[in-house]
C-alpha cells in the first residue's frame, strides 16, 4: 500500500486556500475533467502511487502528491483543480520518470504509470490517457531499475498449519520455481536465501492489495515470514487449489502438472498459481515470458541457514555489509551479467548430489588444463550481453532498438562459442556446442532490419534500414526529395530575389519559413506571405513551401508509424523465441561461472576436492579464500583439517572408552595424536587474534565451495557431502528484536542442537561467553558433549575455556587443537598455525599487561587464575559422579 493512505489523516481542507490532499473526501462533481479522470484511475489503484502524464511531466495529486514529495524530497505544490479550488501536486519531468520511480519502488511502493496515448495537439477535448505500466518491487523489467549482478525475485507463499508452499519468479529473466515443505523454519530460510523484493501472501484481511513495506507489520502476516521484505496481501481465491491449478495448466497448455513435477505438491501449485494471477493482474500490457515452471525440494540442496550465510560472509561482510570482502567477491571472475547472477545463486544453494558436483568439477578441470580454451572462452563471453534480460524485455514489449541490437550481437557470438568448444568433453561445455539455426537467423534478421546505431526512442523513426520494406523506402524517397527541394530553395530564392543573406529555417511553431533581414524587406517578391516580424528579420512563407512542408510532416508521421510497426513485429519474433534463447543463456551463464572458477583455481592455486559419500573432511594445507586474497602473497599460513570418523565406533563404544580413558588434558592430547581415526569434534583453543575464527570459517567455506562444484584453496581435499552447515560466531546484540547477546547465542545454539545431524558440519565460535563464567563453561561443555556423543556432527568448537580440553580424555571422537603463538619476553608472535594439543594459556593477562594495566592488577589476576585452575578438574568430578 502507499503510506499515503495511512499516513495522511483524511481531513477536509480547513479553508479554500489549503489544497485538497485526499481523493476520498473531495467533491468529485466539482473537479475539472482531467482531475475527475485522475480520481477514477486512482480508485482502481488505491494502494499504488499514481504518476499521471500532463504535458512534459508526470504529476501526482492529492494524497500521492504528499507521499511522493516526502519520499523524494520534492516540492509539494498545488494546482487549480476546478470548482473545488486547489489540489496538492508534485511532478517529475517525464524523461526522468524511471529514476524517480526506481527510488519509490526501492522504498517499497507500487507505482502506476498513466501516460498520454494520443498526441496532445491532435486531441479533441481531454487528451486520452491510459495506464501503461504497473511497477511493483517484484515485477520490474526496466534495465535501469534492476541490479545486473542479482536476481529480482517475486515470491508467493501459502501456509497451511505447519506446511507451506513457496513459488518464486524473476520476471526479468523468466526463472520460475516452486516448492513445498513441512517445516516452517525451512520456509523462513528459503525466503532469506532468495531475498525477494516482494512476497505475495493470500489472506482474507479487508485491506487486500495492500503492499506492506519492509518493517511494516500486520496481524495478517504469520511470524515465520521475515519482516525485512515487502508483502502484498492478495485474495485467497487465486491461491485456491482449483483456480491455481487450472491457471497453470492454461498457461503452459498442459493437461496435467506431472511434467512440471508438481502434480502432487498442492501447496507448491497454489503458490505458483497465485503468483501467475498477480502477474496477469499487474502486467496487462507486458506479456511476461516465463520459463517452464520447475519444482524443487529444499533438502535436495545443502542447507545453509541465514545466520550461517551471514557468518560465512557469502555475499556480504558481517561488519559493514559490503560486497567487497565477501566470498562472492573473492570468487567472482565471471565475464557476463548472467554468469555473475548464476554464481551468486550457486553459492547460495550448493548441491548435495555428488554427480552434479562432479559434473561442474569436470568442466572446471577441463578449463584448468586447457589454458588456450579458457582464455578464448573468457574473451568471447565478454562480448555477450545480458541475453536473459534482453529476451525478457523483448518478450514483454519493453525492449527498444538498442536492446534488440545488443541481443542480435550476442546471439551472433553463439556460433563462435559453439565452434570454440567443439572438441570439449565436459558436460557444461558440450551444452554450448549446438546453437539452433533459428537463433542465427534471428540475429541476422535483426542486423538486416535495424540501423547500426539506433536511437533510444522507438516512435520517432530512424530505426529501420533501407531495403527492408518497399513502402517505407518509397515514402522515404519522397520525403527526401521534398527535403532536397527545401534545401535547394535557399540557393534558388537567393538567385531569384538577389538577396544574398536570404535563409530557409524551421521552427516548431511555424514550420518552414524564409527569413530575410528587415533592411531587404522591400525586395521581397509578391508571392511571399509575411508570417512573423522579429527585431532584425522578417519571416515569410510561400504556398509551395507550405505544401511541401505538409507533405513532409504527414509522410514523416506515417514513416515513423511504419518503422514502429516493423520494429514491433521484429520484437515479437524475438519474444516468440524466448524459451530457446533463455535455455542457451542458462548454458552460457553456467559455462561462464565455471570458466571463472577455473581461472580462479589457476591463479590462486586451488585443488579439485575429491567428493565422497562418506563423512570425512580431510583438508591438507587449507586456506581462507577471502583472507588469503586480502593479504600479500605468501603471507597466509595454510592449515590442515581432519574430521569425521570413518571407523564404525558407535556411541556405546565411545562412552565405554571414555570411562577407561586417561583423565588429564595433557594425556588426552597425546591420546588424540596417536589415534588413527579422525575426530568428530575438535576443541580449538588459542589466544585472542591467533586465528581461531579464521580457521573455523576456512573449513566451512572450503566445504561450501566444494559443494558448489568449485575447486578449493588447499593442497589436497577429500570431502564427504554435508547436509547442512551451521555456524555460531561472535556475539552481537539483536537490537531489532530486543534480544540480549546471550539469548541470541542460546537461540542459535538451540537451533543447531535441534537440527544438526551426523552429516552436518557445525562451526562454533565462543559459546557461553555472554553469561557468568561458570554458567557459560557448563553450557559450553554440555553442548560440546551432546554434539560429540548424541549427534556426532562434525564440529569445530573454538573456545577460550581451556577446561573443554578435558573432554578429549573422556570421548574418543574428540580431539584438541590449538593455534600456536611464539612467546618472546615482551611480545607474542602469532604463528597462525593450527596444531594438535590444547593451549594451556590464554595470554589474556599478558595482553592486559601489554595494554598497560597496573602491575598490581596483573599480579593479583595471576593469583586468582592460580586458584581457579586448582578447581578446574571437571572431568574427574564428572567421572566420580558416574
Ligand atoms: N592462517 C592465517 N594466516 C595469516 N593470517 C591469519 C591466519 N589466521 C588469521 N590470521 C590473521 O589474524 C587475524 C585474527 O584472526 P582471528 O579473528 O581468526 O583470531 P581469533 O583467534 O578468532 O581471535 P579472538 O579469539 O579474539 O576472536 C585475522 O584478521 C587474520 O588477518
Amino acid at each position: 500500500m502507499t503510506a499515503s493512505d495511512d499516513d495522511i489523516q483524511p481531513t477536509e481542507p480547513s479553508n479554500s486556500t489549503t489544497p485538497h490532499s485526499d481523493t476520498r473526501l473531495v467533491d468529485r462533481s466539482k473537479l475539472s475533467k482531467m482531475y475527475q479522470h485522475y480520481v477514477e484511475v486512482k480508485d482502481k489503484y488505491p494502494h499504488a502511487l499514481l504518476l499521471y502524464r500532463v504535458g512534459d511531466f508526470f504529476e501526482t495529486f492529492f494524497q500521492d502528491a504528499v507521499t511522493v514529495s516526502r519520499e523524494l524530497e520534492l516540492v509539494l505544490t498545488s494546482k487549480h483543480g476546478g470548482e473545488v479550488g486547489r489540489v496538492a501536486m508534485t511532478g517529475v519531468p517525464h524523461h526522468a520518470w524511471e529514476r524517480y520511480t526506481t527510488q519509490l519502488v526501492e522504498k517499497g511502493y507500487a507505482v502506476v504509470i498513466c501516460d498520454q496515448v494520443e498526441d496532445a495537439s491532435e486531441a479533441v477535448g481531454l487528451v486520452r490517457r491510459e495506464v501503461t505500466r504497473i511497477l511493483t518491487p517484484g515485477t520490474l523489467l526496466e534495465e535501469g531499475m534492476l541490479k545486473a549482478s542479482r536476481n529480482n525475485y517475486l515470491a508467493a507463499v501459502v501456509i497451511a498449519a505447519n506446511h507451506w508452499g513457496l513459488a518464486y519468479a524473476d520476471i526479468s529473466t523468466g526463472e520460475f520455481l516452486t516448492t513445498q515443505g513441512s517445516d516452517l523454519e525451512h520456509l523462513t530460510q528459503e525466503l532469506m536465501r532468495l531475498q525477494p523484493s516482494e512476497v505475495l501472501f493470500p489472506t482474507n484481511a479487508p485491506d487486500l492489495g495492500i503492499l506492506l513495506r519492509p518493517g511494516e507489520t500486520s496481524p495478517n502476516l504469520p511470524q515465520c515470514l521475515p519482516p525485512a521484505f515487502c508483502y502484498c496481501l492478495r485474495s485467497q481465491s487465486s491461491f485456491s487449489q482449483g483456480e491455481a491449478r487450472s491457471r497453470l495448466l492454461q498457461k503452459y497448455k498442459l493437461r496435467s502438472l506431472e511434467g512440471l513435477g508438481c502434480e502432487h505438491l498442492p501447496l507448491a501449485v497454489r503458490a505458483a498459481g497465485g503468483l501467475l494471477e498477480y502477474l496477469e493482474d499487474t502486467q496487462k500490457e507486458n506479456q511476461v515470458p516465463l520459463q517452464l515452471l520447475r519444482s524443487y525440494t529444499v533438502t535436495d540442496y545443502l542447507i545453509v541457514d541465514h545466520q550461517t550465510r551471514r557468518n560465512l560472509e557469502i555475499t556480504q561482510t558481517v561488519r559493514d555489509g559490503t560486497f567487497h570482502g565477501s566470498l562472492l567477491w573473492a570468487l567472482d571472475r565471471t565475464s557476463t551479467a548472467m554468469g555473475g547472477r548464476a554464481l551468486r545463486r550457486w553459492l547460495l544453494q550448493p548441491l548435495i548430489d555428488i554427480k552434479g558436483i562432479r559434473a561442474r568439477q569436470d568442466t572446471i578441470q577441463e578449463l584448468v588444463e586447457n589454458t588456450a580454451l579458457r582464455q578464448e572462452l573468457r574473451q568471447l563471453l565478454k562480448q555477450i550481453y545480458d541475453l536473459e534480460r534482453l529476451t525478457g524485455r523483448a518478450g514483454s514489449g519493453t525492449a527498444n532498438a538498442k536492446d534488440l541490437m545488443a541481443l542480435a550481437d550476442s546471439l551472433s557470438r553463439l556460433p563462435e562459442l559453439a565452434e570454440l568448444v567443439v572438441e570439449a568433453n565436459s558436460p557444461f561445455l558440450k551444452a554450448l556446442q549446438k546453437v539452433q539455426p533459428v537463433l542465427e537467423e534471428l540475429a541476422a534478421k535483426i542486423h538486416a532490419h535495424i540501423v547500426e546505431a539506433p536511437p533510444i526512442h522507438i516512435k520517432e523513426g530512424g530505426l529501420i534500414r533501407a531495403g527492408v520494406n518497399n513502402l517505407l523506402d518509397e515514402s522515404k524517397a519522397t520525403v527526401e526529395a521534398d527535403q532536397q527541394w527545401i534545401a535547394n530553395l535557399e540557393v534558388d530564392e537567393r538567385a531569384k530575389t538577389g538577396i544574398p543573406n536570404l535563409k530557409v529555417g524551421f521552427n516548431k511553431t511555424f514550420g518552414y519559413y524564409i527569413s530575410i533581414s528587415r533592411t531587404k524587406a522591400d525586395q521581397v517578391p509578391a508571392n511571399y506571405i509575411r508570417k512573423q516580424t522579429l527585431t532584425n528579420e522578417e519571416r515569410y512563407i510561400t504556398p509551395e513551401l507550405k505544401e511541401r512542408e505538409a507533405r513532409i510532416l504527414s509522410a514523416r508521421d506515417d514513416l515513423n508509424q511504419l518503422e514502429y510497426e516493423i520494429f514491433v513485429a521484429l520484437r515479437e519474433e524475438v519474444g516468440a523465441q524466448a524459451e530457446i534463447i533463455r535455455n542457451l543463456s542458462r548454458a552460457v551463464a553456467a559455462a561462464d561461472v565455471l570458466c571463472g572458477l577455473a581461472e580462479l583455481a589457476v591463479n590462486q592455486g586451488y585443488c579439485r576436492p575429491e567428493i565422497v559419500p562418506g563423512r570425512e573432511i580431510e583438508i591438507v594445507e587449507g586456506r581462507h579464500p577471502v583472507v588469503e586474497q586480502s593479504l600479500p602473497a605468501g603471507f597466509f599460513v595454510p592449515n590442515s583439517t581432519q574430521l569425521g570418523q570413518q571407523s564404525t565406533v558407535n556411541s556405546q563404544q565411545s562412552t565405554v572408552n571414555s570411562q577407561q580413558s586417561i583423565v588429564n588434558s595433557q594425556q588426552s592430547t597425546v591420546n588424540s595424536q596417536q589415534s588413527t581415526v579422525n575426530p568428530d569434534l575438535i576443541i580449538l583453543t588459542g589466544p585472542n587474534a591467533s586465528g581461531k575464527s579464521c580457521y573455523l570459517r576456512q573449513v566451512g567455506l572450503i566445504q561450501l565451495m566444494a559443494q558448489t562444484g568449485s575447486f578449493v584453496p588447499a593442497r589436497f581435499a577429500k570431502l564427504g557431502v554435508c547436509d547442512r552447515i551451521f555456524t555460531r560466531v561472535g556475539a552481537v546484540d539483536d537490537l531489532a528484536t530486543g534480544q540480549s547477546t546471550f539469548m541470541v547465542e542460546m537461540n542459535e545454539t538451540a537451533n543447531i542442537l535441534n537440527h544438526a545431524t551426523t552429516r552436518s558440519l557445525v562451526l562454533l565460535d565462543e559459546i557461553g561467553r555472554g553469561t557468568a563464567t561458570f554458567d557459560g563453561l557448563s553450557i559450553a561443555w554440555a553442548v560440546a558433549e551432546y554434539l560429540a556423543t548424541d549427534i556426532k556432527a562434525r564440529t569445530i568448537f573454538a573456545t577460550h575455556y581451556h577446561e573443554l580440553n578435558e573432554l578429549a580424555g573422556m570421548l574418543t571422537n574428540v580431539a584438541n587443537y590449538q593455534v600456536t603463538v611464539k612467546e618472546l619476553p615482551d611480545q607474542i608472535i602469532f604463528l597462525h598455525q593450527v596444531q594438535p594439543g590444547g593451549a594451556d594459556k590464554s595470554y589474556g593477562i599478558e595482553a592486559g599487561r601489554l595494554a598497560g594495566l597496573p602491575a598490581v592488577v596483573i599480579k593479583r589476576a595471576k593469583q586468582v587464575m592460580g586458584q581457579i585452575e586448582k578447581h578446574s578438574k571437571i572431568a574427574i568430578g564428572l567421572r566420580e559422579n558416574l
